[in-house]
């Protein structure tokens, strides 16, 4: 992804994105877990994940300008926004809607899938990148160069849907732990109804492994399929 050329702000309100949705909730993950947080879902993905919870993304949207989207965003009138899809950084007017939500004063945040590069992401956002699992089907696709550009703002996730799955993660934690010292978090988090949260749980303490256990609440806090949470 290149990097992109500065616009006046009046132009950037005029870019345009494909929206899922926009939703007000809690976030439900990350080191954020548990604030009030607004959520921008963006439409369309490059990875089919095998276990992926977000399947209605990949098509279904809205063309909408970006004034419109900051328009809602405004009317949640909260600080903490957050950049999700669908794979967020596949649209390549999203760098622009970033760093406009930052020069706002928003406190935003990036899913992403890790298979884009995150280098031409605003530094204020705080970068919260999957490295993909083999159960995924779509670990081959890690864009491995994206760990020289974690900072300490950002994240790493690992989501773990079998023990193969967490061996290979304590494996790239450890190939990788020079280039993760400065990282905010390592999440683990289990595939939703697939891995049990108590036995991920187990082999983190079996190995006293130093990563945050992750787990989605918005599912536990509402049906772990409805859309909008
Ligand atoms: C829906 S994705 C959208 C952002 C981006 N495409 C990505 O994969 O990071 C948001 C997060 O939900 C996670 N996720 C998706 N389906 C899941 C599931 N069934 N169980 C646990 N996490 C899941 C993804 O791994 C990612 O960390
Ligand atoms: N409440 C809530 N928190 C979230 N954090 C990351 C999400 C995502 O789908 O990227 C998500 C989501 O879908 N809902
Ligand atoms: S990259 Fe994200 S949105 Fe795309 S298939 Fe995987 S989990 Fe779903
Ligand atoms: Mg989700």
């Amino acid at each position: 992804m290149d990097g992109i050329t500065l616009l006046p702000r009046e132009e950037v309100l005029k870019l345009k994105l494909v929206v899922n949705e926009l939703f007000l909730s809690i976030q439900g993950e990350s080191t954020f877990a548990g604030y009030p947080c607004a959520f921008i879902r963006l439409t369309g993905c490059n990875l089919r994940c095998r276990w992926c919870d977000t399947t209605y993304a990949f098509s279904e949207g809205k063309l909408l300008p970006i004034e419109a989207i900051i328009n809602q965003i405004q009317k949640f009138n909260i600080p903490l926004v957050e950049v999700t899809g669908g794979e967020p950084l596949l649209q390549k007017n999203t760098l622009h809607l970033l760093r406009l939500l930052c020069d706002l004063g928003y406190q935003v945040l990036l899913e992403t899938s890790g298979s884009l590069s995150i280098r031409h992401v605003d530094p204020r956002v705080h970068r919260i990148v999957d490295l993909k699992c083999p159960s995924s089907g779509e670990s081959e696709k890690n864009l491995l160069a994206n760990l020289d550009w974690l900072g300490e703002r950002d994240e790493l996730k690992f989501v773990i849907g079998n023990n193969e799955d967490y061996q290979w993660a304590k494996t790239k934690l450890n190939e990788e732990k020079e280039r993760l010292t400065k990282v905010r978090a390592i999440t683990f988090s289990p595939v939703f109804g697939e891995l049990e949260p108590r036995i991920l749980s187990e082999w983190i303490l079996a190995d006293r492994l130093n990563v945050r256990l992750g787990l989605q609440i918005h599912k536990y806090i509402w049906h772990p399929e409805a859309r909008g949470v």
